[in-house]
């Protein structure tokens, strides 16, 4: 007698709508495609609009996994709002207050098959109160480092042991004791920026800080990291969150597990839709004509803004480094008055010596260059990871959020390259990339080396990611059939 096979889980995975969020929930929603799940993926339709800009990602999709489809949802801010810089900051508070409702309409009338399972971005709380509503299991992903989850969710220590507020500027090497496992290198300058505010009480130190701590509410906590890189931070966190799936390098992990039609093992969804800018490959044929490990490339991510002054200072100190240079200047890098808001024409035509500059890059191709020898980047969690994949040292001048936590890590305990955050000068430019690519080269490539090799062993069969990439996996079919929707 023939058994009637149940249908596969139907999981929705809801990112925060940032790119940095995007392509790493993306990734996850193609490991868990390819095991035969089956995924809804809403993206705010500002953030689908644009990545659907240069690439038919929706056919992309759906032509491999036929059960995946995209859903689209506002972030409640107008379609013309930039969303980047200072201005980003708008959207933590604008997706909170609009998206509750429509999200609880859309998984009870809208979603089919009905979602039996939610993957939220762990930054977003009121998908538990709507999921524990409607009675849908719910897991988190966190789209930072473990070491930045941790020191958000200890905030509230850091504020009871009065080590915030900073007081003044002559106070941010002053170390934080607070923070379990950092009490020896965490200065306040490494704190997340939020936690600059001369007011403990600052709306964005407080939604950082209680969102962050509502993560054991959900059944389980996804980390793209790798438990060999950020290990003691991953026990301090598991003595609240017991079940953390780390799953990380991402990218690298895909890569190494997709079933590839062209034989190479790089062909992941992802990778060919993972931007909102078109993609300029003549920087390959620029880096093809380069020597081995002379190039510095040069990314801030797709958030960061920088004004004149500071595009100005990093131009002079690479090209005052001598150092051959490639550099992403995102047509919305620069901010500034009307007309202002461009690279100086004096600096593009100064940069053809030695420099190439494009709008965006393919940077894990750019990071996998024998040309390239080094990274000067805002610190995203995305790119330092893909950094230490590639085996890549890294200057890091952290913008905001995450990536001041996470630059201090780089330098000082994973020893990976030099910190330069909170300074922007052609000098220490200069100085940090000759430090980078001759003077201390030799430490930090060795550091890089061993990195990039517990990174690759982390994601091959019987490596941590890819087991609890398995249990995952497991455990998400469990949860599913053992919970009744309604
Ligand atoms: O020319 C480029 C430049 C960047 N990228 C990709 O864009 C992504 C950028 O991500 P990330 O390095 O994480 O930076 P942000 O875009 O700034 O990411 C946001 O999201 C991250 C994950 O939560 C946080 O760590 C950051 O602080 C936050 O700003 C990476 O995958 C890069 O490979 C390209 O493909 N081409
Ligand atoms: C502006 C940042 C606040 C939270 C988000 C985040 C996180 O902590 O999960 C990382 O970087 C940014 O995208 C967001």
């Amino acid at each position: 007698m023939e058994q009637d096979i149940p249908p596969p889980p139907h999981v929705l995975i809801f990112p925060f709508p940032a790119l940095g969020h995007v392509n790493s929930m993306l990734k996850l929603a193609e490991f868990l495609s390819i095991a035969g799940l089956r995924v809804t993926f809403l993206n705010s339709e500002y953030n689908h609009d644009r990545l659907t800009l240069h690439a038919d990602v929706c056919s992309l999709y759906t032509r491999r996994f036929p059960g995946f489809q995209f859903k689209r949802i506002t972030d409640g801010l107008p379609m013309d709002h930039p969303r980047i810089g200072d201005r980003f900051q708008e959207m933590l508070h604008s997706v909170r207050s609009v998206t509750p409702p429509l999200l609880k309409q859309m998984l009870t009338d809208d979603i089919k098959p009905p979602v039996n399972c939610i993957i939220s971005d762990g930054f977003m709380s009121f998908v538990v109160d709507v999921a524990n509503e409607l009675g849908i299991p719910i897991i988190y992903f966190r789209t930072i480092s473990a070491c930045a989850f941790w020191a958000y969710f200890c905030i509230r220590e850091i504020i009871d042991a009065g080590e915030l507020p900073i007081q003044g500027k002559e106070d941010m090497d002053r170390l934080i004791k607070s923070v379990p496992g950092m009490e020896t290198f965490l200065r306040c300058r490494d704190l997340p920026s939020f936690c600059r505010a001369d007011d403990p009480l600052d709306r964005n130190i407080q939604l950082l800080m209680s969102e962050t701590r509502s993560s054991p509410r959900a059944q389980g906590l996804i980390l793209n990291t790798f438990d060999d890189l950020e290990g003691p931070i991953l026990s301090q966190i598991r003595t609240h969150c017991p079940k953390i799936y780390t799953i990380g390098p991402l990218q690298a992990h895909l890569n190494t597990r997709v079933p590839s039609s062209s034989g190479t093992s790089t062909d992941s969804l992802q990778s060919t839709t993972n931007g909102f800018w078109e993609v300029d490959r003549s920087c390959m044929a620029w880096l093809d004509k380069q020597p081995p490990k002379t190039v510095v490339y040069v990314s801030f991510g797709s958030i960061t803004t920088l004004s004149r002054e500071e595009v100005i200072e990093f131009w002079y100190g690479l090209v005052n480094s001598n150092k051959r240079f490639l550099w992403v200047v995102r047509p919305d890098l620069v901010s500034g008055r009307d007309g202002e808001s461009q690279v100086p024409e004096k600096l593009v035509e100064g940069t053809k010596e030695r420099g190439y500059m494009v709008d965006w890059v393919p940077q894990e191709e750019v990071l996998a260059h024998r040309a390239v020898g080094g990274f000067l980047t805002h610190s995203g969690w995305n790119s330092t990871l893909e950094s230490i994949v590639a085996a890549q040292p890294m200057i890091c001048w952290p913008y905001f959020a995450d990536q001041q936590v996470n630059s201090r890590f780089v330098s000082e305990v994973w020893k990976l390259g030099l910190d330069m955050k909170d300074v922007c000068d052609r000098k220490v430019v200069e100085k940090m990339v000759n430090d980078l690519m001759v003077e201390r080269r030799g430490e930090f490539v060795k550091s890089a080396d061993n990195m990039a090799k517990l990174a690759r062993g982390s994601i091959n069969e019987g490596g941590s990611s890819y087991s609890n990439l398995d249990r995952l996996k497991n455990d998400i079919k469990l949860i599913t059939s053992q919970s009744t929707v309604i």
